[in-house]
């Protein structure tokens, strides 16, 4: 069930993903660029099969959304949203921080949140209310002043009780790279955005990439992936079940398996077989496993090194001693270390945002967190005796490069 790979490979077929579709997202984005809404409109019939005569949500439809769902689906969103505010919450800088660095010279960072910003929620092969506690919290704790949601229609109510309850300013009923395009571009109904953060499939992630020049994007958070690193002291099926779990989001998912022991991978690829048999959404789990497999490593080292080079989307350590791996590892989204820490915790619950890099992204990129949603200002407070401190070196330096006016500058408060 499960097959050799070539490391070398994985990567860039990763990447070619987005490419691959870059064609047929470059015409969407044009055609909302030219008609606005009506392309909306004219994309929810075609791929959603929904007929809408309205984009935007209403407060009414977010109130009626609390009537068409099962209490305890709530709560067990109430309960998530607390423990992932309360690990953004650590992640808050101070709104100035300043710090005297000699007689008259204090220097600083003043952090300011971004204005308006769009949380792109995927709904295509799943509905993802959890994915809107993870782009919308992290906004809010940030203090994002206006937090514009797109997911495609139809919009599961579940989706819009997990909006109310993370704090969104404003949902549209529109998804894929059209949805991004409206946030990007601006449409009749949606207002331009900022920044674009959330995930999505393939044309989501391309269109993202496409449209940087108009909005700032969070980073590329495609179809989901799994590497994990076991040794012989890891369950077979625990290893299956991560597999599985993370091949049922897409056919384009990915999940590697790094092992120093060829009779782990043996009975791990068995284990996905007979899970496989009792699980649903086969055909989507079958196509991705198609982009997954198995890479047998001489020593824990060069697994490590290798899952470095994936630079997976979430890592799960399965070894002996999983805190020299967690120490030694340097590229991954999220990290769950041990037995019992199943991916599927930190999708949902543990805290951790789950909007994470893929494709090798997480080489560069960190995953959503609360600084995706702020920038900083450096500041400094220099008085006369400040300016003494560095005067000359500021005057010697402008002077040498010829820039004497900026020489001139400091001279003058000299005098
Ligand atoms: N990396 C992360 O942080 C992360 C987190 C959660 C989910 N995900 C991923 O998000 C994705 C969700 O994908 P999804 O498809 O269920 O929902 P989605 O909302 O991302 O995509 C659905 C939309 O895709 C568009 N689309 C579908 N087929 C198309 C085509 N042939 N041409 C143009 N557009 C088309 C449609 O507009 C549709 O509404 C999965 O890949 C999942 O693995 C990633
Ligand atoms: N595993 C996904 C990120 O790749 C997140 C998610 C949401 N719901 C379930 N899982
Ligand atoms: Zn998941």
């Amino acid at each position: 069930m499960l097959k050799e790979l070539d490391v070398r490979n994985w990567v860039a077929k990763r990447r070619s993903g987005f490419s691959d579709v870059s064609d047929s997202v470059s015409e969407i984005i044009n055609n909302v660029r030219e008609n606005g809404d009506s392309a909306l409109f004219e994309y929810a019939k075609k791929f959603d099969n929904v007929e809408l005569s309205e984009l935007r949500v209403t407060e009414d439809e977010i109130e009626d959304s609390y009537e068409n769902v099962d209490m305890r689906l709530v709560e067990s969103l109430i309960e998530a949203e607390a423990r992932i505010t309360e690990f953004h919450e650590y992640q808050k800088k101070d709104d100035l921080w300043l710090r005297n660095v000699a007689f008259g010279l204090t220097l600083g960072v003043k952090t300011t949140p971004l204005f308006r910003v769009g949380c792109y929620i995927p709904g295509g092969r799943a509905s993802y209310p959890s994915t809107a506690l993870m782009t919308v919290i992290p906004a809010r704790v940030a203090g994002v002043s206006e937090i514009c949601a797109c997911t495609p229609p139809p919009v599961n109510p579940l989706t819009l009780v997990g909006f109310d309850i993370a704090g969104v300013s404003e949902i549209y009923k529109t998804g894929g790279a059209q949805a991004v395009a409206a946030m990007a571009l601006g449409t009749e109904s949606v207002k331009p955005v900022d920044k674009i953060v959330g995930p999505g499939n393939v044309f989501v992630t391309a269109a993202k990439m496409m449209l940087r020049e108009y909005a700032e994007i969070d980073f590329p958070a495609g179809p989901s992936e799994i590497g994990i690193i076991a040794d012989s002291s890891a369950n077979p099926a625990f290893i299956a079940a991560d597999i599985l779990a993370q091949a049922e989001h897409d056919p384009n998912a990915a999940c590697v398996l790094v092992t120093t022991k060829k009779s782990l991978a043996e009975k791990v690829s068995e284990e996905v077989k007979k899970q496989f048999e009792k699980a649903p959404r086969k055909e989507i789990i079958q196509k991705a496993l198609l982009n997954s497999g198995f890479i047998i490593c001489d020593t824990l080292e060069d697994a490590i090194s290798v899952t470095d080079e994936i630079a997976p989307e979430h890592l799960s350590i399965q070894v002996y001693d999983s805190l020299y791996v967690l120490n030694k590892v340097k590229n991954a989204g999220s990290i769950f270390v041990g037995p019992y820490a199943p991916v599927a915790c930190g999708d949902y619950a543990s805290g951790t945002n789950h909007v994470l890099p893929t494709a090798g992204y997480s080489k560069v990129y960190s995953g959503l967190n609360v600084s995706h949603f702020t920038k900083t200002s450096t500041v400094q407070i220099i008085d006369r005796d400040g300016l003494e401190e560095i005067g000359d070196i500021v005057e010697t330096l402008a002077e040498a490069e010829g820039l004497f006016a900026h020489a001139e500058s400091v001279r003058i408060r000299r005098r």
